[in-house]
């Protein structure tokens, strides 16, 4: 990347991008090929408990699920747009019977004047606690093994997306109905599996407090800096979201003391945010790039990562800040640029865990791999090449940072899938790009 015709760093971002897919694909060619998107619904017991701490009530939760599932809600429409070949929504958890959500087939599409690729929709149903996570007040959201399932859950949608298996329901109107075997194996993957991306997100009324108390119990950092307007509440829903994440901080405080990013999960988190981290997990253990979306997702990675710091931090790809207050902090836990809560540290599983990456400037825009190794004007080449080797294996152990910065707050995966046009491009420049050399030669 370096090499290539132009300034070295100079395709910010997209050059750390690039670097990741090669790594991960273990080719200077990396591809990006077939995309899905999983997106897992679930409601949380604090809406029941704290209605104020959303601005929509929890009966919303499944229609924005069934929307997905007939393929008009934003994230749906955004997978088509951009050629996602596999949309797959998982009720895991959501306070209703959805079981009549039904996929259409595939609608038309335009795009740029032409019919886009279709999106299939699968829906599967592993509802793992009929009206969704306990109330995290009077102790932990989930039990051990309501988390088991549920990352499970995200991780059989992970086959399914390298699988290419969009169950019975695909396009058509019945139902899927939990991934059978025929949709995580066994037997070997398909060829071009390597090539795969997946993207993550979620529906859920109430999870950006869930999300916020994971981030919190993660990080360290106070209610008051990862509590924001989620949906939309005013400053009234805002408080009782503070006060809320501080009584289920202390509600549960020995399990957040001793339980480790998964206790963590377990106590504050959510049905969907399990499922999520369990996605992430079964990406990072196949090798395959996967793209959180906005506050929730990423809050799921964090705890994905904090559980599995190595593997996850090599795959995982953030698309968006939100515009969730506590983005920004959540974005520099991520990336390395502040450390996890001590507890945590302790809990992580023992071996070497990342050096942290050099500093970032500009708010993590210049950090990565490639972009480390521009190294200081300074330097001479050999220098900035040793010096950028250095930088960039530190980096490269980390998430890449989020690119996009556009005020979304949506969630359902809508930022994820709206970087894989990025995605493919930072392929296309390692892969096709003329060097520096070629181009002066000819
Ligand atoms: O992803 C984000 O950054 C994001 C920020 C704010 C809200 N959301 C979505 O809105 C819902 C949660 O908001 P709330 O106010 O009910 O906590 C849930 O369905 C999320 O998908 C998502
Ligand atoms: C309408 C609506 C759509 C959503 N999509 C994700 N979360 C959502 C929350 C609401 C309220």
């Amino acid at each position: 990347m370096a090499g290539k015709a132009k300034p070295v760093g100079s395709l910010g971002v997209m050059e750390a991008m690039a670097c990741r897919l090669a790594a991960l694909q273990g080719t200077l060619e990396p591809r990006i090929g077939r995309a899905s998107l999983l997106v897992f619904g679930a409601d949380h017991g604090i809406t029941a408990a704290r209605p104020q701490i959303s601005a929509f009530p929890r009966a919303v939760s499944a229609p924005v699920f069934r929307a997905v599932a007939r393929g008009q809600a934003a994230s749906a429409v955004l997978c088509a747009a951009n050629g996602v070949s596999l949309l797959v929504a998982v009720d895991v958890g959501l306070d209703a019977d959805v079981t009549d959500a039904c996929p259409p087939p595939p609608p038309p599409v335009l795009t740029a004047g032409r019919e886009a690729d279709s999106t299939r929709i699968s829906v599967v149903h592993r509802k793992i606690r009929p009206g969704g996570s306990r109330n995290m007040l009077e102790g932990p959201a989930m039990t051990e093994q309501e988390v088991a399932d549920a990352m499970a859950a995200g991780s059989d949608a992970v086959q399914m997306a390298v699988r290419g298996t969009a169950g019975p329901g695909a396009g058509g109107g019945a139902l899927a109905d939990g991934g059978g075997p025929a949709d995580r194996g066994p037997g070997p993957l398909p060829d071009d599996w390597r090539q795969c991306v997946v993207c993550i997100g979620e529906v859920g009324i109430g999870n950006t407090t869930a999300a916020a108390a994971l981030v919190a119990a993660l990080s360290g950092a106070a209610p008051e800096d990862v509590c924001g307007r989620g949906t939309g509440v005013d400053d009234t829903g805002l408080a009782a979201k503070r006060e809320a994440v501080s009584a289920a901080l202390a509600a549960n405080a020995e399990l957040l003391r001793g339980g480790g990013a998964l206790g963590a999960l377990r106590a504050v988190g959510g049905l969907e945010l399990a499922a999520m981290a369990g996605a992430v997990v079964a990406c990072a253990e196949l090798g395959v790039p996967v793209v959180a979306d906005g506050f929730i997702s990423g809050a799921a990675a964090l705890a994905a990562l904090a559980h599995q710091p190595g593997p996850v931090g090599r795959c995982l790809f953030l698309s968006h800040r939100s515009a969730e207050r506590g983005a920004a902090l959540l974005l520099a836990a991520l990336t390395g640029a502040v450390p996890l809560a001590p507890h945590i540290r302790d809990c992580q599983a023992a071996g070497p865990q990342p050096e942290r990456p050099p500093p970032q400037r500009d708010g993590g825009r210049e950090s990565g791999p490639c972009a480390a190794a521009a190294g200081s004007p300074d330097q001479g080449p050999a220098e900035t090449e040793a010096a950028g080797v250095a930088a960039g294996a530190a980096a490269a152990a980390w998430p890449s940072p989020a690119v996009l910065d556009m005020g979304l707050r949506l969630g359902e995966g809508t930022g994820a899938v709206l970087v894989l046009p990025l995605l493919r491009s930072a392929a296309a420049i390692l892969g096709r790009m003329a060097s520096l050399e070629e181009v002066l030669a000819a």
